[in-house]
């Protein structure tokens, strides 16, 4: 998919000021920006809900524009919070939808609730479902068609930790095993950066960064640590040996940074040499460093 120079305009209101990118087939593209900045009308102009001003969006080669048909079939979108009927089942709910669509087999959708992990509770009534469960059916129901294009408006919205935790999941596996291209726009950097291999930071209309995200699962992601415990020498001497690179010593504050999963193996060896620990935490990471940078704010959202 090719984002080329979109631009938006309302009224005499310049909303989206010329944002390119591309995405391929089994990537999954965070869209990240404080709330307003621009996401929401970008994903509507890419999935043809809005008229573009300038610019054009090409999916498979062909642009939204002139060749709307042929483009939108490669796509799948949640952009407004999925339409179900709650006195129906999760799988009657994908049956009316697949009314709608050519050559959707029952097959197809036995597929599709495997994917989104659904198979246990698809006899159930949708409207029993769980917001992070009633996700995962609007997710299959936008894959029943088999887009090579999956975009989500702020999919983690309202989900709690192990919500978020599934649908990352569910996303992953949909771009590894299938090689759907996977777009997500969030305002919380901690939310996406988990799943995406890239996140393009969007402000005020503008594309002001496009970054790569270097650890993609949450035990291996470097974290940087900031240790206070007594006596300092012996904890040093434990920490020394798992860190990353250099430790800064400070008074009783060890700060070095390693890897998530190494944590736990490290307190349990300080407590076991008798080190006393007042306090231990996680700084941010470069990411959300230049994230704040860009957007110029400490809260976002
Ligand atoms: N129909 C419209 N008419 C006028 N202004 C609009 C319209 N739709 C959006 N806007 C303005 O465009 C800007 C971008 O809105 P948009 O909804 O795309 O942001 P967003 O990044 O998706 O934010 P959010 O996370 O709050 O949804 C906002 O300032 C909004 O007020």
């Amino acid at each position: 998919m090719d984002i080329i120079d979109l631009k938006k305009t309302i009224g005499k209101k310049e909303i989206i000021k010329g944002i390119s990118f591309q995405i391929q087939r089994g990537e999954v593209f965070g869209f990240l920006g404080p709330n307003g900045a621009g996401k929401t009308t970008t994903i509507r102009m890419m999935v043809g809900l809005m008229g573009i001003t300038a610019g054009d969006v090409r999916i498979e080669g062909k642009s939204i524009k002139s060749d709307y048909q042929a483009a939108v079939q490669h796509v799948g979108a949640i952009v407004e919070n999925p339409e179900m009927y709650p006195f129906l089942s999760g799988w009657k709910n994908l049956q009316q939808f697949a009314r709608m669509v050519d050559g959707v087999t029952d097959e197809r959708i036995r597929e599709v609730v495997a994917l989104v992990g659904l198979e246990k509770a698809i006899h159930e009534k949708a409207g029993r479902y769980s917001l992070g469960m009633r996700q995962r059916l609007g997710i299959a129901q936008a894959l029943l068609h088999n887009p090579s294009i999956l975009i989500l408006d702020e999919p983690t919205n309202g989900l709690d930790p192990s919500g978020i935790r599934e649908i990352r999941m569910y996303l992953r596996k949909l771009a590894a095993e299938e090689n759907v291209a996977v777009i997500v726009s969030s305002h919380m950097l901690s939310e996406i950066e988990l799943m995406c291999d890239r996140i393009g930071i969007i402000k005020n209309g503008k594309m002001v960064a496009i970054e790569p995200v270097q650890a993609k699962s949450e035990d291996t992601s470097v974290v940087i640590v900031r240790l206070e415990a007594e006596p300092i020498e012996g904890a040093l001497q434990i920490v020394k040996g798992h860190v990353m690179d250099d430790v800064v010593v400070e008074e009783n504050v060890l700060t070095f940074s390693m890897t998530r999963e190494t944590i736990p193996a490290v307190v349990k060896a300080l407590a076991m040499k008798d080190v006393a620990i007042y306090s231990i935490h996680q700084q941010h990471t470069s990411l959300e460093d230049k994230f704040f940078d860009l957007i110029g704010e400490n809260t976002i959202g």
